[in-house]
Order: C-alpha cells, then sequence, then structure tokens
C-alpha cells in the first residue's frame, strides 16, 4: 500500500469487543465455567479476524474483557477497556446462566450483539432471553444469536448458522462504527434540481454519525490556477493516462465536435481535477511540503459528491474522469482502495454506495435507473427474445459515466465475472478493465466544456444488489434493496438498445430476482417502485447485509427481494409484530429514532 493509502487511513479502525459474560456465584459456579466462557470469546475473536477484514486490507482486530463479566463491577472494566480501546461494535458471549441487567452492554451507540450457547448442562440461551429482555425494556436494540442444534457442553466449535450471524452482525456493525465520525463531502451544490443533491445535514448526522463538508467548486479552478497538487504526480498520471485510457470516436456531430487541442487540454483538466478531489476528501502530505499545510488535511470524507452540471460542466470538461477512476480501485498509483464518489452530488446514492463498500470493500457502481425494456419491446425493436435470467425484462443502468471500471465484469472470482477487495485484484484484471473501457469525448449538447466519459459494457452473469435511500419528509430515510444479475446480450442487440440513448456511457443490463410478491411481482414494478433517478449497485447478493446495517442504523426497508430466512435484526424488532415483519420494522425503526440523535 502507497503512502498516501496509509495517510488516508490514518484515523484506524473500530475494533470488535468481546464480552465474555458469567454466573457470578463463586466457590462452584462460576470457577466451573470460566474456561468455556473464555474459550467462547477465543473463537468468536478468532473467526472474525479470520473472516473479516478493515478497507485497507488488514484482518478486523478483536479487543477481549480483560476477566470474564459477572456483574456490574466486571462489566464497568469492561466498558473502560473498550472506550479505550476503540471498540466500536460489541458481541457477548456466554455458555451459562449470567444476571441480565448486571451485564449487559449499555453503551446506545455501540451495535450489539449477544450469543448465548445453546446447550442444556448450562442454560445460554436461558440468558440470551433474559437479557434480551432486558435490551428491548431498556429501549438498546441487541441482536440475539443462538444456534439452531443443541451442543454438548465444552464443545469449542461454532456451529455453522452462529458463525453466520456473528460475522452478519460484525460486517454491518463495523460499516456502521467506521462511518461514525467521518464526512461527505459535498463538492458544488444541488445538480439539475436533484433532490439527494441537497446534502441534508440531520440525516449524515443523526443516522450515519457523520459530518456533512461542503467546498465551492471555484476551488478546484483554484487548486488548478496555483498549482495547488502534486505537479510530480499530474506528470506521471498524464502518462499513465495515455498509456491506459484510450480515447474513443467522438460521437458528436461534426460542426461541435471540439478541436484536437481542446481535447488534450481536456485531458491534462480531468488528470487535475482527479488529483484535486482525492486531495480535497482525504488530504495529501505532499501539499504540505508544497506549502500547503492546510489543504493538506483534506476534509476526512469517507465518501463524496461532485455537482458538475450544470455550472461547472456549461464551461469546464465534465467529472466522468474524475468519478470513475476514484470509484475504481486502480489508477496510476497502482491497485488501492476505490473512493466514493457519488455523480450529480447525490449524496444519497452517495450513502448507499458507502453501505455497499462498507459491506463488501468493493468499488460500487452509480448509475440512473434509465429505462425498463420489457420483452415485448426488446422482441418489437430488435426481434430477440429475452431468456435465462432476462427473461421477464431487464433495467438499463446507464449514466454519463461515474460507474467505476471495476464494473466491467473483468475481475474473476472462480472463473467468473466479479468485483473484488483491491487486495485480491490482480494487475493483469485491472489492466482487463482499463482495456475495456474506452473514453469518449463527451456528449457537448449536454457537456458544454467537454470532457470524456467512460464507456463499457458490463460483463453478465454478476450476482448483483442494486440499492437507494430515499427520504421521506414526516418518515426520514427509507433503504431500498433489489438483488439480480447483470446478463449478456447478443452483441447486435446489445447494440441497438444502447444506440437509442446515450452510446458513449458505460451499461449495465440487470434483471432484478422476481419473487412474485409486492415491488417484485415484476421488473416494470421494480423500476416504478424505485424511489429516485439513481441506484447503487453492488457485486454480490449483499441485501440481508444491506437489512441488518439499516436496522442498526434505524433506517427502514420499503422493498426488498432478500429472502426471509436470510434477514437477521435486533431480537426486538419482533416486538412490533411478526406476521408482516416490513411494518415491524417502520414501527421499530420509528420508536428507536435515528442512533445518534
Ligand atoms: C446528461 C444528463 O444531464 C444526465 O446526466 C442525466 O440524465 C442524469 O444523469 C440525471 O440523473
Ligand atoms: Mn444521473
Amino acid at each position: 500500500m502507497t503512502d498516501s493509502q496509509q495517510f488516508r487511513f490514518q484515523s484506524g479502525f473500530p475494533k470488535i469487543g468481546i464480552r465474555p459474560t458469567i454466573d457470578g456465584r463463586r466457590k462452584g459456579v462460576r470457577e466451573s465455567l470460566e474456561e468455556q466462557t473464555m474459550l467462547m470469546a477465543q473463537s468468536t475473536a478468532a473467526l472474525i479476524s479470520e473472516h473479516l477484514r478493515y478497507p485497507n486490507g488488514e484482518p478486523v482486530e478483536c479487543v477481549i474483557a480483560e476477566s470474564c463479566i459477572g456483574g456490574v463491577a466486571e462489566a464497568a472494566a469492561c466498558a473502560d477497556l473498550f472506550a479505550k480501546s476503540g471498540v466500536g461494535v460489541s458481541i457477548t458471549v456466554t455458555p451459562c446462566w449470567c444476571y441480565g441487567t448486571e451485564t449487559m452492554d449499555m453503551d446506545p451507540a455501540i451495535p450489539k450483539a449477544v450469543w448465548g450457547f445453546n446447550g442444556t448442562e448450562r442454560p445460554g440461551a436461558v440468558y440470551l432471553a433474559a437479557v434480551l429482555s432486558g435490551y428491548a425494556q431498556k429501549g438498546l436494540p441487541a441482536f440475539g444469536i443462538y444456534g439452531e442444534d443443541v451442543m454438548d457442553s465444552g464443545d469449542p466449535t461454532i456451529p455453522q448458522d452462529v458463525q453466520g450471524k456473528l460475522l452478519g452482525f460484525a460486517r454491518a456493525g463495523l460499516a456502521a462504527a467506521y462511518m461514525r465520525g467521518k464526512a461527505y463531502l459535498s463538492m458544488g451544490s444541488v445538480s439539475m434540481g436533484i433532490a439527494g443533491s441537497i446534502v441534508n445535514d440531520s440525516f449524515f448526522q443523526e443516522y450515519l454519525g457523520m459530518r456533512t463538508e461542503y467546498v465551492d467548486m471555484t476551488e478546484f479552478v483554484r487548486r488548478m490556477d496555483e498549482t495547488i497538487y502534486d505537479p510530480g504526480e499530474f506528470e506521471k498520471a498524464l502518462a499513465w493516462v495515455k498509456e491506459n485510457c484510450a480515447e474513443g470516436p467522438d460521437n458528436n456531430p461534426e460542426e461541435i465536435q471540439t478541436s484536437r487541442e481542446r481535447k488534450d487540454q481536456d485531458w491534462e483538466t480531468v488528470v487535475k481535477m482527479t488529483i484535486i478531489a482525492r486531495d480535497l476528501m482525504i488530504g495529501n502530505p505532499k501539499l504540505a511540503e508544497l506549502g500547503y499545510e492546510e489543504e493538506a488535511q483534506g476534509h476526512h470524507a469517507i465518501v463524496s459528491g461532485f455537482q458538475g452540471q450544470r455550472q461547472w460542466t456549461d464551461h469546464f470538461p465534465n467529472g466522468d474522469f474524475m468519478e470513475a477512476m476514484l470509484n475504481s480501485s486502480f489508477d496510476w498509483n497502482g491497485i488501492r482502495a476505490p473512493h466514493i464518489v457519488a455523480t450529480e452530488n447525490d449524496s444519497l446514492n452517495g450513502a448507499a454506495m458507502l453501505f455497499g463498500y462498507l459491506l463488501t470493500n468493493t468499488a460500487q457502481i452509480f448509475a440512473d435507473v434509465r429505462t425498463y425494456w420489457s420483452p415485448d419491446s426488446v422482441k418489437r425493436v430488435t426481434g430477440h427474445t429475452l431468456t435465462g435470467a432476462a427473461e421477464n425484462g431487464l433495467l438499463h443502468l446507464i449514466n454519463s459515466g461515474p460507474a467505476t471500471l471495476d464494473g466491467t465484469g473483468e475481475q474473476q472470482k472462480d472463473g467468473k465475472p466479479a468485483m473484488k477487495p483491491f487486495w485480491d485484484i490482480t494487475q493483469d484484471e485491472a489492466q482487463k478493465c482499463l482495456d475495456a473501457t474506452s473514453w469518449r469525448p463527451a456528449s457537448v449538447e449536454y457537456f458544454r466544456g467537454g470532457g470524456y466519459s467512460s464507456d463499457f459494457l458490463t460483463r453478465g452473469g454478476m450476482p448483483m444488489t442494486m440499492s437507494r435511500i430515499n427520504l421521506v419528509k414526516g418518515i426520514g430515510p427509507v433503504l431500498q434493496i433489489a438483488e439480480g444479475y447483470s446478463v449478456d446480450l447478443p452483441e447486435e442487440v446489445h447494440n441497438v438498445l444502447d444506440l437509442r440513448t446515450d452510446s458513449t456511457w458505460p451499461t449495465t443490463w440487470f434483471a432484478p430476482i422476481l419473487t412474485g410478491a409486492g415491488a417484485f411481482r415484476s421488473v416494470y414494478e421494480v423500476m416504478d417502485q424505485w424511489g429516485a433517478n439513481h441506484g447503487s449497485i453492488s457485486y454480490g447478493h449483499i441485501g440481508a447485509d444491506l437489512i441488518t446495517l439499516a436496522s442498526i442504523l434505524r433506517i427502514p426497508v420499503n422493498m426488498h427481494n432478500v429472502p426471509e430466512t436470510d434477514i437477521f435484526r435486533p431480537r426486538a424488532w419482533g416486538l412490533f409484530g411478526t406476521a408482516n415483519p416490513e411494518s415491524a420494522d417502520y414501527r421499530a425503526c420509528h420508536n428507536y429514532g435515528p442512533l445518534y440523535k
């Protein structure tokens, strides 16, 4: 990892705190349980560190309480240790009965779970039920975990179903803990009246624990004019771009095409914009060496958005190259963690991208949800009958070039197209993503200031999840989720459909999985129920993790196609009703309110 990457992660990562709770009765009971209880804590920590990684690729760290927790004094000592150690998520583990309210984790801002060993020699699951009733009574949502099958006392293994819940909770808890205290950086203001780019400080502050930072786009002009960037990096980047970013044909009517000279100048501008946007987000120690200590600090941004349209793009090259490169897992500095940047400053799509990124450590595709192509419409204009995952119709996901180049699908997992965490991406795969992308001179009617849009076609067969946050006055944020697949169309069919729209932009053909109910009755219905013009698309079926994260943040989910058996929310959600989990979710989120209010 390069220095600038380390610098970016300098504020460190939240740890997972493990709390082994125990029956406090000495002279027999406690002594007989110490070893088994501590072992549960150790094996939980080992499971987490083995399977989960931080955004810089290092294993997630756990902190185990110094002693088992048999009562309030030990609970308080553990809370002190956790506060000192940077613990952001807690998991309580026990094989036995313990005293509920005396041993519980009382910190309201820490996502919490309890694993009660399912044995019958000692009643871990009875403690679990008792302490969860305490959490419900005290308004502190907690996740409850116990295995389906009864185990023998002293069995040190973690059953598969318990592993799944521990890891699912830990992934979502860490995502919530990591975004806390970071910033959304709004570069510019509202783009073309898009409501999601009215960056809402209450949403970020109260639901995500984040700041909102705002810079005017004139800051880019100042930094370009006054050379407030690393000129050495600029030269390196420009040479790399000439080598690796092939310019595609100009699609503009001949009379409005820009000159070669202007196009070359645009390349220089978009490369500078990319470096500047990154420096604005995370800072750059190099700027301090150049005499710009304040600028070197950056805005502590974990996600940003660029207004672009219209004032900027009416005069300067558009933000597509900058957004696409920052969102990708590689650039002239090599393979690295993606930066999360929302186009058109759509901060609500940016927040969904952030969720997807923190849950998977992979890049996210930003796209317009542009067109529902029914099987009949495709047949009418191309003569082609849609089959396979696409048989019920397709959504055309396409925007003016901000999508991550990882979205080409040129990386592989088990020989199939994939998007991977940066530490699993090979040089060859990064190169293939670049080679599959051409940079088309921007459509000048839309973008008077020129620039370049990335043009690629996502490979089919990737499991994908599209999500989006919408703000509803009177409710607050709600999350929508659609799991599905990217789809390959025969080349001539793709060309006919793509040429009807802006063919200089990247396309993902997406087929949501239908369930036959609600918004997932049909592909048409999914498009019709989408709450805004944009979606964030993640590799993999991550709907269950998104639902767990949303419940931690008290954001209700208004549509999803995740199988009910995969859904994991705090135990108290069931106390709001069990026959209709969707409306119970709304009532629970409303009851608890935002996590940081
Ligand atoms: C060029 C156009 O303004 C596009 O950028 C527009 O279709 C959008 O992406 C709206 O979200
Ligand atoms: Mn858009």
